[in-house]
């Protein structure tokens, strides 16, 4: 399914924080969303998801005005992977991947081994699977996080945003998070700090600097030199990486 947004607004009192962004991302593709702390980036993918109403401007998803679908409708259509998500910290891992299912189920409807088997499929995804019954207070920061992320996957939705969900894991799973977000047959729209991780997964990138997007378009386009000095003020050089041929940061520090 496509996101288009035209020229949204979206701001406290007097302090514009999304101001004026139009962008399209095409059905199935990995948009990632970088910029400067503060820059807009969860308000923007708030917007888009449909959690805040913009001032000004429209998100349509697959053409139609977010505003004309139903709660329900659009909760099974659009996961939103929130950046460090709270959890009501007595349950197992597997009943808050067990929530994803909710926008499937009507109220008084029976758990059906469909929904059983997307609840095991998100664990497996996430490398949860063998801690689904752990209780969610015992465990590390980055299992956590995965299990939010499993609990997105779960809902089995057609367009996912994604706010740092790279934070707090290791190497390992934050390449086969993002690898997976990357190969899943859905739209993404992540937000993340890590420009090669950017780089590396993402089909195109849309630079935020004070809610503006100031760059747009395939990440050999949009990570240059110039762009990590005016928007990121660092000192960095840009390669083109030898096994994948994108393009990959080292940053020059005194
Ligand atoms: N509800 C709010 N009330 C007041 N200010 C807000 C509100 N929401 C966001 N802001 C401000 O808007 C700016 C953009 O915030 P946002 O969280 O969208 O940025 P971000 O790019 O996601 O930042 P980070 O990289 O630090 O996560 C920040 O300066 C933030 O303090």
């Amino acid at each position: 399914m496509s996101v288009r947004a035209e020229n949204l607004v979206w701001g406290v009192k007097r302090r514009v924080i999304v101001d004026d962004v139009s962008l399209v991302v095409e059905p199935n593709e990995t948009l990632g969303l970088i910029g400067p702390n503060g820059s807009g980036k969860s308000s923007l993918l708030r917007l888009l998801a449909g959690l805040r109403r913009p001032a000004r401007g429209t998100v349509a998803i697959n053409g139609k005005p977010i505003a004309g679908y139903g709660g329900k409708e659009l909760a099974r259509i659009v996961a939103f992977v929130q950046q460090s998500a709270s959890t009501d910290t007595n349950v197992a891992v597997e009943d808050v991947v067990r929530l994803g299912r909710t926008p499937h189920r009507s109220a008084l409807g029976a758990w059906t081994p469909l929904d059983g088997d997307a609840v095991r499929r998100a664990l497996e995804q996430v490398d949860m699977f063998t801690r689904r019954g752990q209780r969610w207070q015992t465990l590390s920061g980055g299992e956590r996080q995965r299990a939010h992320i499993g609990r997105a996957l779960a809902q089995e939705p057609s367009i996912m945003f994604l706010d740092e969900p790279t934070n707090h894991l290791d190497i390992h799973h934050q390449i086969e998070i993002l690898r997976l977000v990357r190969d899943l047959k859905i739209t993404s729209i992540v937000a993340l700090h890590d420009l090669n991780l950017a780089s590396l997964f993402c089909d195109r990138i849309v630079v935020l600097e004070a809610g503006r997007i100031v760059a747009s378009g395939r990440p050999e386009a949009v990570l240059t030199e110039d762009l990590l000095r005016d928007v990121f003020k660092v000192e960095a050089r840009v390669r083109r990486g030898l096994d994948h041929g994108k393009p990959e940061i080292s940053f020059a520090v005194a």
